[in-house]
């Protein structure tokens, strides 16, 4: 007779779930929480307006880090507010591009970055929940883009001053386009999206990161250094947490 023996395999969407509901498991009542962008975030924001509706959560103000997780908060009754009203937030969740070993960040590859920034950065706790693929050993090493928000006004300017910036690492760099028709991508602030493609590593982060915010197109790139409190990673063999 012969046995037979099941492997169980994990969608990139059920890992992502599955770290953001770990993640909702540290959101206790009474606090101000920061609702990350994306995929992985998403799963968050639901969940905790499902405990929110069963009367598990209570006393929830939720700071939005984008248009689109402010409406998807607004529909799960998740009561809002904005960094004006709270300013220093007690716990942040949110999803990543890129995660190195020390728990520096690429965010914005959805776009949010700027808004991402500032609400993280206000945090006391930023959680981030990915799944393992999300895991680089430096930042840039997925071949991904690291992204950077910048004024429309003369965007061709500051594109080929970021991409002279890192010549030493082969960088390219390309305007973001929606496919669909053609367009610039827009941010929520009414900017556009520069996403620079790596074929070695960047450098000493913190110079490249102050490198970049010093021209004065930018509004703000994708590089969070030591803005990450936890790490969430759920792999096919379960899941991890990492503390800084
Ligand atoms: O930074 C972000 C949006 O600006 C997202 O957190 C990041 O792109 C991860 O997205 P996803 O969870 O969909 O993989």
């Amino acid at each position: 007779m012969e046995s037979s023996q099941s492997t169980l395999i994990l969608t990139q969407d059920e890992l992502k779930k599955i770290a953001a509901y770990k993640a909702v498991e540290f959101v206790e009542s009474d606090t101000v929480l920061g609702l990350g962008t994306g995929s992985t975030a998403c799963y968050a924001v639901a969940r905790i307006g499902e405990l929110l509706q069963q009367g598990k959560l209570k006393n929830i103000v939720g700071i939005p880090t984008s248009k689109k997780t402010h409406e998807q908060a607004v529909s799960v009754g998740i009561p809002l507010s904005d960094l004006d009203n709270y300013p220093v937030l007690d716990l942040a969740i949110d999803g990543a591009d890129e995660v190195d070993p020390d728990l520096n960040l690429v965010k914005g590859r959805g776009g949010c970055l700027l808004r991402e920034k500032m609400v993280e950065g206000a945090s006391k706790k930023f959680v981030v929940i990915v799944d393992e693929t999300k895991l680089v050993k430096h930042l840039g090493g997925s071949g991904l883009a690291m992204p950077v928000e910048v004024v429309p006004f003369c965007w061709k300017y500051t594109l080929e001053r970021l991409q002279k910036m890192f010549v030493h690492a082969g960088c390219v760099a390309k305007l973001r386009i929606i496919s669909e028709n053609g367009e610039p991508f827009v941010t929520d602030n009414g900017n556009y999206i520069i996403d620079l493609y790596l074929e070695k590593e960047i450098g000493d982060l913190r110079v490249a990161s102050d490198e970049i915010l010093r021209l004065a197109g930018v509004a703000e790139h994708g590089i969070c250094l030591d803005m990450a409190t936890t790490l969430i990673v759920a792999g096919e063999l379960g899941v991890t947490i990492k503390n800084k």
